[in-house]
């Protein structure tokens, strides 16, 4: 019996390894000549201008550049909340600029978890609810791994308070949370320690580098700190709307 069944278990381990081998070396997000204008009284504002970038699964990169150089712009159309007007975004090998807007949404839910600068929590919701927000609306609600969260995040004694009722850390700590609930591949950050000061914006990061690396997402973050830029593995700059290697 066990003659038989081990040559079976090989191939199939082969074949994992394979899989896994050929996942690490296909990038999970891959951005091709991204292009991006807004319309503006005098007329349209080129804002990107042929952005091309990579990030394989698990990677976490730091997006940099100057107020107004196009980094909240790149994190939206990468989110698939916004329309770009020219260039491929292919997160997992599809193109989210030729999917249906159903199709976009599914997507969104399911692989992206974003974090904004300004929290963004429901303020009718508890912090439990707010937790399992968007994993409930994505069908992925796992009480086990909400559990988990609310407890790496130090959220234990605060599930039944409302948003009001918390700090900035605290209540940026939920919106990690909300985020990764979900299992996302991939975790968009905009300036998330941006309200906060050092202490607690240093320790929402440390959570979420250690959640990120458990939970094997890639991450993009939006900074203006160099020193927060420098805890993540790879850094890139948006000057000009292109991005310069920083
Ligand atoms: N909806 C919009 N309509 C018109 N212009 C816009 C719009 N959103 C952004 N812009 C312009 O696009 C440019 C890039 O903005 P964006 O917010 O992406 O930059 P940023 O690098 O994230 O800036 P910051 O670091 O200050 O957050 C800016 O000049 C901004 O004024």
């Amino acid at each position: 019996m066990f003659a038989r069944k081990g040559p079976r278990l090989n191939v199939s381990l082969v074949r994992a390894a394979k899989a896994h081998a050929d996942t690490l070396a296909s990038p999970l997000l891959r951005v091709v000549n991204l292009r991006k204008s807004y319309a503006t009284p005098q007329g349209p504002q080129p804002v990107l201008r042929g952005v091309d970038l990579s990030l394989r699964a698990g990677e976490t990169l730091a997006l940099m550049g100057e107020s107004g150089s196009g980094k909240s712009t790149l994190l939206h159309l990468v989110g698939a909340l916004d329309h770009a007007d020219g260039g491929q975004i292919l997160l997992d090998g599809v193109d989210i600029a030729v999917l249906s807007e159903n199709a976009r949404a599914s997507m969104r839910r399911e692989k992206i978890g974003v974090v904004f600068q300004q929290f963004n929590l429901v303020a009718s919701l508890t912090v439990a609810e707010n937790l399992a927000f968007q994993a409930r609306l994505a069908g992925r609600y796992d009480p086990d791994w909400q559990m988990r969260l609310t407890q790496r995040l130090g959220l234990e004694k605060l599930v039944a308070r409302y948003p009001e009722q918390l700090s900035g850390g605290q209540q940026q700590r939920v919106a990690v949370g909300r985020a990764l609930a979900v299992r996302p591949k991939l975790l968009l950050a905009d300036e998330p320690t941006g309200n906060l000061d050092e202490m607690a914006g240093d320790a929402v990061m440390g959570l979420t580098l250690e959640l990120v690396a458990e939970t094997g997402c890639a991450f993009l973050m939006a900074t203006h700190s160099a020193r927060l830029a420098a805890r993540l593995e790879r850094r890139e700059t948006l000057v000009a709307g292109a991005l310069a290697r920083a």
